[in-house]
């Protein structure tokens, strides 16, 4: 639930001003989705942090993904670390979640990632595949397109400890190499894997070095005037 705050309004009028060289999607709060769309300009993307997995019904407190495009947004992002842990949603549900936006016609940014007990009882790779292949059972061969994937270790999601850029990318080369055992070498070698947690203006340039990291998730730093830097760090 992340807030817009007066920082941002700096952020605005330097991103506004600055060239893209980057594609750039902001996530507000959903209350905050129409203004936003309105607001900024068509170069930067819009995103949901979350949508339900169907597109009616009684299920009040939920928003679907025809709502979402209701009021002119084209992005949500699912599965977050926070739905899953705080929420307690399952992969079974963001896989459904998933296959209902895609079909619905949004564009997903997919989030998995590992907690720190299971990172260090060596279970990374066992909880990021399970959680892949929930959300791939859902993916038809041709909605890859408008899939982006997001690791976000729990342990550095808001914590300050980022990930170093060889531990991200070390388990970027294993899901890429998932898709391509498991869905095709073209959806591998063509779907954006992001990075997220702890993403700074200070490590992004190092992070963004790497082979396998193709953009991030970015949360409190998102918030700063510094998130320009994280924009530019292949520059
Ligand atoms: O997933 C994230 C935000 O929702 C990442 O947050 P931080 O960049 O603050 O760690």
């Amino acid at each position: 639930m992340h807030g817009i705050e007066p920082a941002n309004l700096h952020l605005e009028r330097q991103i506004l001003s600055s060239t893209l060289s980057q594609e750039v999607v902001c996530a507000p709060p959903t209350i905050y989705l129409e203004h936003v769309r309105k607001t900024l300009p068509s170069s930067v993307g819009v995103a949901a942090q979350n949508c339900y997995k169907v597109s009616k019904g009684a299920f009040t407190g939920e928003t679907s993904p025809a709502m979402i495009k209701d009021v002119g947004v084209e992005v949500a992002i699912l599965g977050h670390s926070e739905r899953r842990n705080v929420f307690g949603e399952s992969d079974e549900l963001i896989g459904a979640k998933a296959g209902h936006a895609l079909k619905a016609g949004l564009k997903v940014i997919l989030c998995i990632g590992e907690k720190l007990e299971e990172r260090e009882s060596g279970n990374t790779e066992e909880v990021v595949f399970r959680q892949l292949k929930a959300i791939t059972d859902n993916i038809k061969p041709d909605q890859w397109q408008n899939v982006v994937i997001a690791y976000e270790p729990v342990w550095a999601i808001g914590t300050g400890k980022t990930a170093s850029p060889a531990q991200a990318q070390e388990i970027h080369v294993k899901l890429r190499k998932w898709l391509n055992d498991n869905v095709s070498a073209d959806v591998a070698q063509k779907t954006r894997i992001i990075y997220g947690g702890s993403v700074t203006a200070d490590n992004c340039r190092e992070l963004a070095r790497e082979g396998d990291i193709d953009g991030f998730l970015v949360g409190g730093a998102s918030l700063k005037p510094d998130f320009v830097q994280i924009v530019n760090a292949r520059q």
